[in-house]
């Protein structure tokens, strides 16, 4: 049983690789952007970056479907920004990472940080932009790119993680966190 989360900035791929990973390994996939309420929607669409208080809520209610999904033994893939360290720490943890001394949950190691593996979409912000100028239909607006820059804190060791870094357009994995059987897996499908 897999818990494993695809992050980065808006446009970096998070959608288009969670769900195309999901598909070849037969597993659940959650968007988040189908869990923000409206006023975050409303929000993002109005070119408004969103704030930590803003974001907290939604990602509690993310955190809770990862812990339904590991107690019923099954393997999952969330798309999600989580910018910040914070953020990943709540999807990991909930409530706990808010409420306890921010180092606390690191001087417990992996237990707690190895539960999601974070598959990080790193890009060029010109490539990722061109790709937001050609995506449609979406809500979110594309001025947001730059806040999205600013915010993000890629993520770095004792955090569970690889980084998939777009140089072209071919994905290329170059940094695993942990070699194992599942990022072996996964380097297969990228
Ligand atoms: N590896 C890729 N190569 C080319 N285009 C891509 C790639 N990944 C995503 N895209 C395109 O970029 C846009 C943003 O991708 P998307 O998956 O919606 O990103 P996110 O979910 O991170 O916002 C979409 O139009 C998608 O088709
Ligand atoms: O934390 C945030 O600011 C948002 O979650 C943002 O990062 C996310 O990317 C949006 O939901 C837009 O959706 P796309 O990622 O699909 O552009």
């Amino acid at each position: 049983m897999v818990l494993l989360a695809v992050m980065g900035v808006s446009g970096s791929g998070k959608s288009t690789v969670g769900s195309h990973l999901a598909t070849k390994l037969g597993w659940k996939f959650y968007d988040a952007d189908d869990y923000h309420p409206t006023e975050n929607i409303q929000k993002m669409a109005q070119g408004i970056p969103l704030n930590d208080q803003d974001r907290i809520p939604w990602l509690w209610k993310l955190h809770n479907i990862l812990m339904r999904e590991e107690l019923a033994g099954q393997s999952v893939i969330l798309a999600c920004s989580a910018l910040k360290k914070m953020y990943r720490r709540i999807l990991v943890s909930g409530r706990d990472a808010v409420n306890s001394q921010s180092d606390h949950l690191e001087e417990q190691g992996d237990s707690a940080t190895g539960k999601v593996l974070f598959i990080y979409l790193d890009g060029p912000m010109e490539l990722i932009a061109s790709r937001l100028e050609k995506r449609r239909g979406h809500f979110m607006a594309r001025e947001l790119l730059q806040s999205q820059f600013e915010t993000l804190e890629p993520p770095s060791a004792p955090e569970n993680f690889i980084t998939a870094t777009e140089e072209t357009h071919r994905p290329k994995l170059s940094w695993f966190s942990k070699q194992n059987e599942q990022s072996s897996v996964l380097f297969h499908h990228l």
